[in-house]
């Protein structure tokens, strides 16, 4: 029976792509076994697959100054002895990584053990964990084909983004129950990533009286982020973050306001959502979900508020024309050669494991 460690974590955008490989990996017979963080939310993801799960020391890779900065190279060296030792007990044919800080001390533990690695990157530039990887991996799976360029040498593959594939067998009518929702006004779903963004939960909250005349709301607020101020209002649905009624949720959806985190953008499309974007700032990260943003609205897949033009009135006013103009986005999303990820992966991973 072949053998294969996942590792990525931190947000769920590290971790749900791997769950849509895992499922097709489990109907193959592999043995299946996953390395993520102690505090990361994939310890609850993972949790739900019934496979082994062993949680390590990391340190986030910080571009800012912070006191943690001193004591995480502690923690990542403490990660690579714990994943080390786990990987030498386990002995895996490949260690497949989707990135998040939490992968660095596992990819540097399996070239310890000269473990076969594959990556996968799912924004359009890579982020520094698997910037830090890539040497030490075999290949480098990615969403956006415009990434290519950004990898020296022929390591580069673009296969796509893995897709759940419960996510596209939602049902819009237990959505809609669940909710309490009902047919006659559009379904407007505002989510602010996987771990919620606390600037765009403010900003819809204050344009609920306006936006609810229009649309009903369903809003993923991350945990710790429900305002209970708003629980009663008809038409207006929060959640910290929903796990197996996602895809019902999703199918009930007309339009989307969201984060251009890139896991998520490609869910959308693959559910055929107009999306208004509001990527995270350059400020407060690399600047990758500028560049998702914009290749999807150059692709007339999505329009954008940037957060710096955030305001109540510009948020309604970018949600009418989104509703204005939604047929047309749709029919550019069906035109779109969008691909789902999971079999050209699974593929990929089966070859380089026959090698072994
Ligand atoms: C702050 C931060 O570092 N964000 C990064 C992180 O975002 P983040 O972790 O938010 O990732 P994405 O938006 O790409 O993906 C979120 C995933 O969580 C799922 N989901 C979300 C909400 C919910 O209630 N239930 C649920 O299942 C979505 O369906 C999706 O599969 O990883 C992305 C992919 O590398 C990057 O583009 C983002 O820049």
């Amino acid at each position: 029976m072949k053998k294969i460690v996942f590792t990525g974590g931190g947000s769920a955008g590290h971790v749900t792509p791997n769950i849509a490989i895992i499922t097709k990996l489990k109907l193959q017979g592999w043995d299946i076994q996953y390395i993520g963080s102690e505090q990361g939310i994939e310890k609850e993801i993972v949790g739900k697959e019934q496979i082994p799960f062993y949680p390590i020391a990391s340190g986030k890779l910080r571009r800012y100054f912070d006191l943690k900065n001193i004591k995480d190279p502690f923690n990542v060296i403490r990660g690579v002895a714990q994943a080390y030792r786990l990987l030498r007990r386990i002995k895996p044919d490949l260690v497949f990584s989707k990135g998040g800080f939490v992968s660095v001390p596992v990819i540097l533990a399996s070239k310890l053990n000269r473990i076969p690695v594959i990556i996968h990157e799912s924004d359009m530039t890579p982020g520094l964990a698997n910037k830090i990887s890539l040497p030490f991996a075999s290949h480098i799976c990615v969403t956006f084909p415009e990434t290519l360029r950004h990898i020296k040498g022929n390591k580069g593959i673009c296969t796509g983004l893995p897709i759940r594939e419960d996510m596209l067998l939602g049902s819009a009518f237990r959505g809609l129950q669940q909710c309490d929702f009902h047919k006659q006004k559009p379904v407007l779903l505002i989510m602010g990533g996987s771990l919620g963004a606390q600037k765009i939960n403010g900003v819809v909250r204050l344009a609920l009286d306006e936006l609810l005349q229009h649309y009903q709301i369903v809003h993923l607020c991350g945990k710790g982020h429900i305002d209970a101020a708003y629980s009663g209002r008809r038409g207006y649905k929060q959640f910290e973050y929903l796990d197996e009624t996602l895809p019902d949720i999703l199918a009930m959806t007309d339009l989307v306001v969201s984060r251009a985190g890139a896991t998520s953008i490609f869910e959308f499309l693959a559910l055929e959502k107009p999306m208004l974007l509001i990527p995270l700032t350059k400020q407060a990260s690399r600047g990758d979900q500028i560049l998702n943003a914009g290749s999807f609205e150059s692709l007339g897949y999505a329009e954008i508020l940037f957060e710096e033009n955030l305001t109540v009135e510009t948020l309604i006013q970018g949600i009418g024309q989104l509703y204005q103009n939604r047929e047309l986005l749709i029919s550019n999303i069906k035109a779109a050669k969008q691909r789902n990820g999971t079999d050209a992966i699974v593929e990929l991973i089966t070859q380089t494991a026959k090698r072994q």
